[in-house]
């Protein structure tokens, strides 16, 4: 016969305001190492916060002060309201459950035995498991989607697999608030994606969860906020897109990354660039839309110096450049190039090792500009692009290809640069 679960989650009676869960003033250190501290972050009630940041920025032992296994040196976590210090282990565990990051636990027991360990907080001393608590390991395993493996020896799964028993583990305990603990980190792309999705929907049933999450560009699609970890403290918190910005991960990670949007979301999309020193080339770019702003971000990630232009203001490649900080040569759209903006093209150009052609460079109106001295074209996925009279190359390897060229400082000088503006 089980105990009742101290909350129940989907319990509509309940109708408590404030967030579910509410950390404030967190500090914990270690000895005289201090990990975190001013920790001040809520997770509403049916909501899920992914906490991120750098290996060693405190996630783990955020979770952990969370789950009331770590004492911290200040600061209160409470549960719907009331301070986790304040209830018995036993009740905590009704109220919170918990994956842990490593799956190397030597457990002697079957799989079933594994997820069936999520009732104990249910069950009294001498109690065994009834019905109601059978049904809730068999849907744990279920959708988890570890019932085929049900009577297998835990230390027989694979490192993923063993991730998705301890999450089925978590599920029957079935309590109100879920932390997760790098849930996606041994699974291959499949299961991370379908684990997340699960997530997302015990949260759309009402449940309260925090995960941890390496995997910056999974954690804005799945979760609603975001907490950086970083240098002892939060760096940021918020929205996936107003936390996951250039500089904050820069100041975060001491990383230089490219963010735009994940295709059909609004969730920002992260792309770590390589070191700026990769390829020391400086390179124009001419071309219009997103072929032109894929080579300037393909350029940029491989450590390229890299300018645009002419291209119409508000363009794809022109806010691409923006965003990367390089220098694009614009005129307002519909409008014609003029000689400014032709000789500051055209200057950009000639100083560059290499001029790129990706996409579009004109047809009668459009802004062009064509310089020869070394100039690649490049096909990209939007644009079938081909030129008879430069060399064309796919964009994955124009970095490669930019790296094998000269620099202009070797150039021939004799090499003539065609100022040409028309195509
Ligand atoms: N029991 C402990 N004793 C001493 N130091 C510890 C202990 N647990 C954690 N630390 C230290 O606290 C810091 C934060 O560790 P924590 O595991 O919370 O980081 P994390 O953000 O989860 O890292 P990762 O992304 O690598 O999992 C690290 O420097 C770690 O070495």
């Amino acid at each position: 016969m089980s105990e009742q679960p101290a909350h129940d989650s989907s319990d509509p009676e309940r109708g408590r305001s404030g967030p579910m869960l509410d950390v404030s003033d967190l500090a914990v250190s270690f000895g005289e190492q201090s990990v975190v501290s001013s920790v001040d972050f809520s997770v509403d009630r049916g909501s899920l916060v992914g906490l991120v940041g750098p290996n060693g920025a405190g996630k783990t032992t955020v979770l952990r002060a969370v789950k009331g296994t770590l004492n911290p040196d200040t600061g209160t976590v409470r549960v719907d309201g009331e301070p986790i210090s304040d209830r018995s282990a036993k009740a905590v565990s009704r109220l919170v459950a918990s994956t842990p990051q490593g799956t190397s636990l030597s457990f002697d027991f079957s799989v079933r035995q594994t997820v069936e360990m999520g009732r104990t907080p249910h069950l009294g001393r001498f109690d065994r498991m009834d019905d109601g608590d059978r049904s809730a390991v068999e849907t744990a395993m279920e959708r988890a989607s570890v019932a085929k493996f049900a009577d297998r020896p835990f230390t027989s799964l694979s490192g993923g697999e063993r991730q998705r028993v301890l999450l089925a583990r978590a599920l029957a305990q079935e309590t109100p608030v879920l932390l997760l603990d790098e849930p996606t980190a041994n699974l291959d792309i499949n299961h991370a994606v379908r684990t997340l999705e699960l997530v997302r929907t015990l949260v759309g049933d009402g449940k309260t969860a925090i995960a941890a999450i390496h995997d910056l560009n999974l954690a804005a699609r799945y979760c609603d906020k975001l907490v950086l970890l970083a240098g002892g403290g939060i760096c940021a918190a918020g929205r996936p897109a107003d936390v996951l910005t250039s500089d904050t991960l820069r100041d975060a990670f001491d990383a230089e990354t490219l963010v735009t949007t994940q295709p059909g979301t609004d969730a920002p999309l992260v792309t770590p660039l390589a070191d700026r020193e990769t390829v020391d080339r400086r390179i124009h770019v001419v071309g219009t839309g997103k072929p032109a702003a894929s080579a300037v971000s393909t350029l940029v990630g491989a450590g390229c110096r890299v300018s645009v232009g002419v291209v119409p203001a508000g363009d794809a490649a022109a806010e691409r450049s923006r965003d990367l900080d390089c220098e694009a040569v614009t005129v307002p759209a519909f409008a014609g190039i003029d000689d400014a903006a032709r000789e500051r093209a055209v200057e950009l150009a000639q100083a560059a090792d290499a001029v790129v052609i990706a996409g579009e460079t004109g047809d009668g109106n459009s802004p062009v500009v064509r310089a020869g001295g070394t100039c690649l074209a490049v096909e990209t996925d939007e644009s079938d692009y081909t030129s008879t009279t430069h060399d064309t190359v796919p964009l994955a390897a124009l970095p490669a290809s930019v790296a094998s060229l000269p620099p202009a400082s070797e150039r021939d000088a004799t090499l003539p640069l065609n100022q040409s503006t028309t195509d």
